[in-house]
């Protein structure tokens, strides 16, 4: 037990369990504080069973382009209640890993919600308190809901991994990752999937990536429309119906998926009486160390101002569990240069600056080199579409500021990229590099 622990976490996701498992790994007494079962959003309702999904969503297309090169087998339907079973029992074992890691490192469970009661003291929803001189709030976020009517007749992200079938017509909402990643899934999986969005679809990736994958869902048939303004969704005998204020009626469709950003969890944490400070969106403000505004108290991942990934969540907490209880004073997450994968279809990942960014922003001449080319697996199958890659270089020495990559694999092929132009790679670097041929990641080192 830990009757005085040295740091109180709020929060048992990524970012919560990074933090605990390193504190505890350095020696610390730490109580972990969460209702909910250990992984939280990344686990339960995020990375992993969305992934899950995506996979499915290459098998289903493996499969055709396998028959399309002379194997025998017909492409059949997902069944839903298998992959479903499977995938709960991937989540349990990781959730058991959790358990038996947390357990080993002597780090306290408390199973309830929490609150904070002074800049060093939490109360636990029985009334229990706690007092530790470090307290991190890692709570997290959950799907944004709009007040409008018959919102409810819609899913959140949280839902969909619920569905035990595909829906047949379904609506996205939204224009962000989530959006973009259902819209590719689901339509492979066997919807049809109009998207209804407001503006440009993944702002902040690159302008011409994002046409480019635009032009792929087209091609997969998912229709996207932009400038739209859901005000309301009713039901009726032929479908739901979304009244949408720039064009009017819109539908029937047989589910809707409402991706419109995710909100902190932290309106029911008590942060006004403690004084600590959020933002419009009530994101806690932390600097580039975690630290909030009230001493001793920090946050980390969605529940911050920090970028809402996992990784990012991950990194912010160890690091800083080195810093307070590892002896590592100057630890602290770097910001720059995170790198980021859309599981779209194809996937679309992006790490450093977008070409509009690095023109608006260096001041040093921008250098562009790009590559278009159909990928190997598909022209052998006879299949459409191409992979774009793009550098974003600048200065005289061509110093690499961003990569941007779209097409079958760039998910995987991206982490190395991103190790080189986090040492200050150049385009010259990549021309010194040898191929490895044939692949799709060979494009990058051979762009003239
Ligand atoms: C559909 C979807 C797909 C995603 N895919 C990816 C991806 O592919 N790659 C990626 O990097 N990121 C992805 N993300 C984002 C990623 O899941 C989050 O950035 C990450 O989970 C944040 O971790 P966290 O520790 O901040 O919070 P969470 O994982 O949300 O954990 C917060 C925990 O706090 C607990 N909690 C809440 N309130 C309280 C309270 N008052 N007291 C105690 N405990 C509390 C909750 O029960 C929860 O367990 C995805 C998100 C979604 C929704
Ligand atoms: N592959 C990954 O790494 C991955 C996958 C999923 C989510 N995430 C993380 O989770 C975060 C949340 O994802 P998300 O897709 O919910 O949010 P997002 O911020 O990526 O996108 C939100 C979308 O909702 C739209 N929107 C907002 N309010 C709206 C309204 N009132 N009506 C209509 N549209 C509205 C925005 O225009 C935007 O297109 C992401 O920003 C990302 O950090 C990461």
């Amino acid at each position: 037990m830990t009757p005085h622990p040295d740091l109180i976490v709020l929060g048992a996701g990524s970012g919560g369990l990074a933090t605990a498992l390193r504190a505890a790994e350095h020696g610390a007494h730490v109580a972990l504080v969460d209702p909910a079962t250990l992984g939280g959003t990344c686990v339960h309702r995020g990375c992993v069973p969305k992934k899950a999904l995506w996979f499915a969503a290459q098998w289903e297309q493996a499969q055709r382009l396998a028959v399309d090169v002379g194997f025998a087998s017909q492409p059949g339907p997902l069944d839903w209640a298998r992959f479903r079973a499977v995938r709960a029992r991937y989540i349990e074992g990781i959730e058991a890993r959790y358990g038996e890691r947390v357990q080993r490192a002597n780090v306290q469970r408390f199973r309830q919600r929490a609150r904070l009661a002074g800049r060093d003291v939490v109360e636990l929803a029985d009334g229990t308190r706690l007092r530790a001189p470090h307290i991190v709030i890692a709570t997290g976020g959950r799907p944004r809901r709009l007040p409008l009517p018959g919102f409810d007749l819609g899913m959140v992200s949280d839902d969909i991994f619920a569905l035990s079938t595909c829906p047949r017509r379904i609506a996205i909402v939204g224009g962000g990752y989530i959006a973009v990643e259902f819209a590719g899934l689901l339509q492979a999986l066997g919807s049809e999937v109009t998207m209804l969005a407001r503006e440009q679809l993944l702002q902040g990736f690159d302008d011409e990536l994002v046409q480019a994958l635009a032009a792929h869902m087209h091609g997969q048939g998912i229709r996207v429309r932009y400038n739209t303004d859901v005000k309301a969704v009713r039901r009726t005998a032929a479908g739901l119906l979304l009244d949408d204020a720039p064009t009017g009626v819109d539908g029937p469709y047989d589910a809707l998926l409402w991706a419109v950003g995710r909100v902190p969890n932290t309106d029911d944490l008590g942060l006004t009486a403690v004084g600590v400070r959020t933002d419009k969106r009530g994101r806690v403000q932390v600097d580039a160390r975690q630290q909030t505004n009230v001493e001793g108290i920090l946050a980390i991942g969605d529940a911050s101002t920090d970028r809402a990934l996992t990784p990012v969540a991950v990194a912010a907490g160890r690091h800083l569990a080195d810093r307070l209880f590892g002896g590592q004073p100057d630890a602290h997450l770097d910001g720059k240069n995170i790198p980021s994968v859309v599981f779209s279809k194809p996937p679309l990942g992006m790490v450093g600056m977008t070409e509009a960014h690095a023109r608006g922003h260096h001041g040093e001449p921008v250098t562009v080199y790009h590559s278009r080319f159909t990928p190997m697996q598909w022209a052998l199958a006879g299949e459409q579409g191409q992979s774009l890659m793009k550098l974003v270089c600048v200065g005289a020495e061509e110093r690499v500021v961003g990569i941007h990559a779209l097409g079958p694999g760039v998910d995987e092929m991206l982490q190395g990229f991103a190790v080189a132009l986090k040492l200050g790679l150049r385009k010259r670097d990549l021309d010194a590099t040898l191929a490895i041929h044939p692949t799709s990641s060979e494009e990058l080192v051979l762009m003239r």
